[in-house]
């Protein structure tokens, strides 16, 4: 196991300590998130742990339910009661980005159905000004209106070659640093065919921070 996963896992060990039986727990997408996945099976396995989950993408529930984690069909799904995900940049505001993985759109729909958001990351995510390229996703039919949408607002658009798990466009877009990332994503939800873009801004209650050694949490405080 390579140093930064040691970190993931145990930044995903910490956070599912928070998991009581009866929760509906809402799973995320990526390497961070299977360390989750893979801990709430064993917990359910050793324990016996009584939870529900909800998945943010297909490969998320395929892992779920190979862990033998009891799952609910995503459009069942209308509250989360504690939802665990990771991040590919986090400032110190908790404002993310996220969709690396390309399930930001469904991240975004179960992180906001949660009552408790945790993010959970290795040291490698904090960073001062959120800068890495955005992912959006894209209806297909709106593709060149919003490609020009994006360069208007100075970003460089690049389209991925795989498709969203819904079968839209999945586009990365580079902005620079994001100095005003509230003002950016109030600017892509209004862009007709945009359906969902990474800026996590409000969403996140609680970070773990894993290292090779240790986690550090950290809590929200608006
Ligand atoms: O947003 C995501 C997927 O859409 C992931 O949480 C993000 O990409 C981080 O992935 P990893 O844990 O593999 O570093």
């Amino acid at each position: 196991m390579t140093t930064g996963d040691i970190s993931k896992r145990k930044a995903a060990e910490a956070a599912i300590a928070e998991v009581t039986s009866g929760m509906l727990v809402g799973l995320g997408t990526g390497s961070t998130a299977a360390f989750a996945i893979s801990g709430l099976g064993r917990r359910i396995a050793e324990e016996g742990l009584t939870i529900t989950a909800a998945g943010t993408s297909l490969a998320t529930e395929a892992a779920a339910r190979a862990a033998g984690i009891p799952f609910l069909a995503f459009d069942d799904l209308a509250a989360v009661d504690l939802c665990i995900d990771g991040a590919d940049e986090i400032d110190p505001l908790f404002r993310a980005i996220k969709g690396g993985g390309g399930a930001m759109l469904r991240e975004k729909i179960v992180a906001s159905a949660a009552t408790r958001m945790i993010c959970i990351v290795d040291a490698s995510k904090p960073v001062e000004t959120l800068s890495r390229a955005l992912p959006i996703e894209v209806l297909s039919f709106a593709r060149a209106y919003v490609e020009g949408a994006i360069r208007c607002l100075g970003g460089d658009p690049v389209i991925r070659p795989a498709p969203s798990d819904q079968g839209n466009l999945l586009i990365d877009c580079a902005f620079g640093p994001i100095v005003d990332p509230e003002g950016l994503a109030r600017t892509l939800d209004a862009i007709p065919g945009l359906l969902g873009h990474g800026l996590f801004l409000s969403e996140i209650d609680a970070l773990y921070i894993g290292d090779e050694t240790s986690v550090a949490r950290r809590e929200r405080h608006d």
